[in-house]
């Protein structure tokens, strides 16, 4: 069963819970939480404060996609602010290794990300160890990018070394996904869809976040 998380980068934020609220009752599995710092990508929003204020609000598992640089030094607050899923970029990564375990130290299940221009290889060797893989879509940084589509190859070969290795990690895909889009992703192998624009730039959530999903059946 595919997956969505609505990334809230695109919602009205004046209404915060509202509209999470209205995506967690039109079928939404995760809530995609973009965290920018500036400094990694050219753009600022949320800290652990946000992410303490939702977690009240919703049952859904809170999936928090970290752009930061020294991302090790946020992991803790994230974690008690409480965040079910932390994913770090490789490229903001010195010691990989090292970050994931602290993720999973947090007792919060931890995800790898890698950047459109990143090659898939190099985080094979972290594949045992992760929960989840994130394959960027489009260059991280903002919401409403156009999809690029060299990058399903990397999802189809992450997916064929999941299954030769008998790992279990999600494969979840982040920037331009919507009903165009979607069934590329599925089809290379994504189980978990972010969408941001393509959920809140709709009137009817619910509506939107269906007609992706029904797209991937397609
Ligand atoms: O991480 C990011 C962008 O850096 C995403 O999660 C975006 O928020 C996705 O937005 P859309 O491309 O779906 O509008
Ligand atoms: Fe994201």
């Amino acid at each position: 069963m595919t997956k969505i998380a609505p990334s809230i980068l695109s919602a009205d934020f004046s209404k915060l819970g509202e509209e999470i609220k209205e995506v967690e009752q039109g079928g939404a599995d995760y809530i995609h939480v973009d965290v920018m710092d500036g400094h990694f990508v050219p753009n600022i929003t949320i800290g652990p404060l946000v992410v303490d204020a939702i977690k009240p609000i919703t049952n859904l598992p809170l999936d928090v996609h970290l752009m930061i640089e020294n991302p090790d030094l946020y992991i803790p607050s994230f974690a008690k602010s409480g965040a079910s899923i932390i994913t770090v970029h490789q490229e903001a990564c010195v010691h990989l290794h090292r970050t994931i375990q602290l993720i999973k130290d947090q007792g919060v299940k931890a995800g790898v990300v890698i950047n459109p221009a990143t090659p898939a290889d190099v985080i094979y060797p972290i594949l045992p160890d992760v929960d989840l893989v994130l394959v960027m879509t489009v260059n991280p940084g903002f919401g409403g990018q156009s999809f690029i589509t060299n990058t399903l190859s990397k999802i189809e070969r992450i997916s064929k070394w999941r299954a030769e290795l008998n790992l279990n990690f999600e494969i979840e895909v982040d920037g331009g996904v919507n009903v165009e889009t979607a069934k590329l992703c599925t089809d290379a192998g994504a189980d978990v869809l972010v969408a941001g624009s393509a959920v809140f730039n709709h009137q009817n959530r619910k509506e939107a976040i269906q007609n992706i999903l029904q797209a991937t059946k397609g």
